[in-house]
């Protein structure tokens, strides 16, 4: 059985008065106490308990034990950078096509949120290489992708305007604020009908984008946006939760098409 172990990650989820959840993503230690605004929790207790456990703080309030799964991560990782969301990610993967095992780039490592999500649908016989012209970057993207142990990413620090190293690859990724200075290479550098992924947080910067990748020999170009609304839902009523992300970015999709 997978019981929790010392080392492990864990996610405490406390609730507030309405039943909001306060998550805390922790590293489990013998003799550690996390303090929260609902009491404190002994580290040690967890030990040796199943995943999806249920203890008490020391003023008596719950307390469930989560095994934290990729999206967790995400929204508690370190930033550098604005991020790619999962609700953003999870659609660019499923329209890249990209399969485990794939070779892919990406242009604006950032905070390395969506380098995570990638190197994980890659899988270990996948590699992604993930370029960033900032150091500072690199390294906050660097710690985020220790925190998983992801091991099939390559950082690379260089601009990508000075050329992209790899060929024949199965998809390009850009989340840099100009990807229309770089389509040409990103023609050139993607396998045979391979796509390209842009994401833009202004309509100015997807319409630069789509009139070059139309210029450049891209087909099949899609923009889209997507919206997501959380729900929340007591005995009372069902309804929005009154905060939500308004606004992240654009994606533009194109798919290449061989200059004949
Ligand atoms: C918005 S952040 C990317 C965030 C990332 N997608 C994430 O989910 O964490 C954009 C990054 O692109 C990098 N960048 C901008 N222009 C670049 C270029 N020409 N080549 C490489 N990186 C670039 C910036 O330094 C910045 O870190």
């Amino acid at each position: 059985m997978d019981l929790i172990s010392e080392d492990d990650a864990a996610l405490l989820v406390v609730y507030g008065k309405k039943g909001k959840p306060k998550k805390f993503l922790v590293k489990v230690k013998r003799g550690k106490v996390l303090h929260t605004h609902k009491g404190s929790i002994d580290l040690s207790e967890i030990i040796g308990k199943e995943w999806g456990c249920v203890i008490e703080t020391s003023k008596g309030e719950r307390v469930e034990v989560h095994k934290p799964i990729l999206t967790d991560y995400i929204e508690k990782i370190g930033r550098a950078t604005q991020i790619i969301y999962p609700k953003d990610a999870g659609f660019m993967i499923l329209k890249s096509g990209i399969r485990p095992g794939d070779t892919v780039v990406e242009i604006g490592t950032g905070s390395g949120a969506l380098t995570m999500v990638l190197a994980n649908f890659l899988g270990r016989s996948g590699r992604l290489y993930s370029y960033d012209i900032r150091r500072e970057s690199l390294e906050t993207a660097e710690r985020n992708l220790r925190l998983l142990g992801i091991d099939n990413v390559v950082l690379k620090h260089k601009d990508a305007k000075e050329g992209i190293d790899e060929s024949n690859v199965d998809a390009i990724f850009l989340d840099i604020p100009d990807p229309w200075e770089i389509l040409p290479q990103v023609h050139e550098r993607l396998k045979p009908n391979g796509p390209f992924l842009a994401f833009l947080p202004s309509c100015e910067q997807v319409n630069k984008t789509v009139l070059k990748a139309r210029e450049v020999g891209f087909g099949l170009i899609e923009i889209h946006e997507i919206l997501d609304r959380e729900y929340e839902s007591d005995e009372r009523r069902t309804r929005p939760a009154p905060w939500m992300i308004g606004h992240t970015g654009f994606i533009v999709i194109g798919r290449k098409i061989s200059r004949s």
